[in-house]
């Protein structure tokens, strides 16, 4: 399983994420430049968290319209699988491979706190390694994550499995509708998740419950 970490200016959660990428593939991930028109061959792309171009004009907005994202397009319809981490979802969103939108925390304040998440949807490449409806701890840290979509966007999203996790018991940091904190497409190849799985993966961290995504679309679920 081959994977590449997408860096950015303003990125910051590169390192966060080739660190769990390696440590739990055994495998160091490639990385791209923004520039990049020709990607390498791998199964898995990562847009990692942090803030790309300063958030502006929106979070994820510049981002969005590099270079690079033309050639993460034709990758995702080509099946490659592709997941967006906090600002990584933003620009997801922003390049229109994931449907609905990153508002504004209700709070009008940064969150940086650990928050729980259920695992709405386990039949995915994602979360093979957790059960539908499992409690796991996350980390989150943003201030634009608060999902929104019109009713009829919602109504798909919902009704076809996309809601892959929900913050759970109370603790929505952001006001998304429906406790939504992660999407995917139709297909199931790309995933974007406002929490921070690569930053609970080992006892350093204070717990593991991040690992789980990673062991899943790494393909290296314990037997
Ligand atoms: N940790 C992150 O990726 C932050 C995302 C974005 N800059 C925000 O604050 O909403």
């Amino acid at each position: 399983m081959k994977s590449a970490v997408v860096q950015l200016p303003g990125l910051n959660r590169d390192r966060d994420m080739i660190a769990a990428l390696t440590k739990i593939s055994g495998k160091a991930p490639v990385t791209v430049w923004q520039t990049e028109t020709d990607l390498p061959d791998v199964d898995l792309i990562v847009i990692p968290g942090g803030f790309s171009y300063g958030d502006y004009l929106r979070c994820g907005a510049i981002a969005a319209r590099m270079p690079i994202m033309q050639a993460i397009k034709a990758k995702a319809e080509a099946g490659v699988k592709v997941l967006g981490v906090c600002n990584g979802f933003q620009i997801l969103l922003e390049a229109g491979l994931l449907p609905g939108a990153l508002m504004r925390n209700a709070s009008l304040k940064f969150v940086c706190r650990e928050v729980k998440l259920e695992v709405a949807n386990a039949d995915t490449d994602f979360t093979r390694a957790y059960e539908k409806g499992q409690i796991i701890r996350c980390p989150v840290a943003h201030h634009d994550g608060n999902y929104f979509a019109d009713a009829e966007t919602l109504a798909k999203v919902e009704g076809n499995g996309q809601v892959v996790f929900r913050y759970a018991e109370g603790t929505n940091p952001n006001g998304s509708i429906n406790d939504i904190a992660g999407v995917m497409n139709e297909k199931g190849n790309v995933l974007g998740l406002m929490p921070h799985p690569e930053n609970l993966i080992e006892a350093a961290h204070g717990g593991s419950d991040g690992r789980g995504l990673f062991a899943s679309v790494l393909d290296v679920i314990a037997a």
